[in-house]
């Protein structure tokens, strides 16, 4: 411990948290964030979170019932940030199977995983987060990070070529991602009774979508450590694949666990959402915490307007009664990336 100590986060950084269990080494300092906060902890209740279904949203034929599911999923926005979602149209089966080749990803090798190795202050590939800035506390996780959308901003040389079904599934997976992200748009601007491709033409032509594969390891003191700092995300939104409990989110000053549902995905909004929307729905604080008894698999798909694109509130959302809470902003993941590092939220930027 006396010699872990001295270890600065970039040198802990190069080394894979799994690698550290397997060696069944104890988590460095570096990793010990927590302060016996657990006492406040709730399990969320099963139905706290709303399950929305998307396709009953969607439908062009209103009526069945859609009003009711428009008003569940924008109140659900309003108070938690985020829905579990139904009805996206991705079977049960293909999300297992999406699920199990993450898993096996993971669990090769490090020699295979170091094929797709970033550098330290990379960004892209198989590694942890760059080094953050002094004072702060690193994520007891190890992930995979990939450009997806627009195609031609891919770098396949990280694309993993093991496990050989990888590549062919991440592929479909993506597509239809996009099919989630129009509908989960469209529906949002119904829900606000605003056009409902408004949040489409903002988040413009070449949106962005990066997938990121989280691998929490076991850890030894969950009482001390995090698999992900509290964050809100810089996406626009977040649609989060999991394979077991871990993420909780933040509301009313408390953490709520986020309940697995095997065949829902989460749509977390980002804080450009909160910006689109005028602040009508919330980008909450989200972590991950870590467990001693099972590891744990998600796979977040950051979904953002595409780069350099100017953002903004919807005017539709703007009058007398509610006024302008956000600027128009450009370049908001980079500001959120900076401030990510140093612990703290962004949105305060945009504010009026
Ligand atoms: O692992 C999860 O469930 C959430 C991951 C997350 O919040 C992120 O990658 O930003
Ligand atoms: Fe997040």
């Amino acid at each position: 411990m006396a010699e872990a100590s001295i270890l600065p986060a970039e040198v802990l950084l190069c080394k894979r948290v799994q690698e550290m269990v397997l060696k069944g080494e104890e988590p460095p300092p570096k990793y010990v964030c927590r302060d016996g906060d657990a006492v406040h902890e709730v399990a969320a209740p099963f139905s706290m979170i709303p399950i929305i279904d998307l396709s009953l949203c969607a439908s062009s034929t209103p009526g069945m019932g859609q009003q009711e599911e428009l008003q569940k999923l924008k109140s659900a926005l309003c108070s938690w940030g985020c829905f579990q979602a139904v009805g996206h149209g991705i079977s049960s089966t293909f999300l297992d199977k999406f699920r199990e080749v993450s898993r096996e990803y993971f669990e090769q090798p490090m020699e295979e995983k170091k094929k797709q190795a970033k550098g330290v202050e990379d960004f892209e590939g198989y590694g942890a987060d760059p080094v953050p800035e002094e004072g702060q506390f690193l994520d007891w996780s190890d992930r995979l990070f990939l450009e997806v959308y627009p195609e031609d901003q891919r770098n396949p040389k990280l694309w993993p070529e093991k496990p050989e079904s990888f590549r062919v599934i991440l592929e479909e997976y993506s597509i239809k991602m996009k099919k989630v992200t129009e509908l989960t748009s469209k529906a949002m601007a119904k829900s606000l009774n605003i056009e409902e491709n408004c949040f489409l033409t903002q988040f413009g032509e070449r949106a962005q979508h990066q997938a990121r594969f989280n691998y929490y390891s076991r850890c030894q003191r969950p009482d001390l450590v995090l698999g992900l700092k509290p964050h809100s995300d810089g996406s626009g939104y977040t649609i989060i694949l999991m394979d077991a409990e871990g993420l909780q989110v933040l509301k009313d000053e408390q953490w709520f666990t986020v309940p697995k549902i095997s065949e829902a995905l989460l749509v977390l909004m980002g804080d450009q959402m909160e910006i689109m929307t005028n602040g009508i729905f919330k980008s909450p604080v989200h972590r991950v915490v870590t467990s001693k008894e099972k590891e744990r698999i998600s796979v977040a798909v950051f979904y953002s307007p595409e780069v350099n694109k100017e953002i903004g509130p919807e005017d539709g959302l703007i009058n007398e009664e509610t006024p302008r809470l956000f600027k128009k902003v450009k370049g908001y993941a980079d500001i959120h990336w900076g401030y990510y590092q140093k612990g703290q939220r962004a949105l305060h930027v945009a504010k009026v």
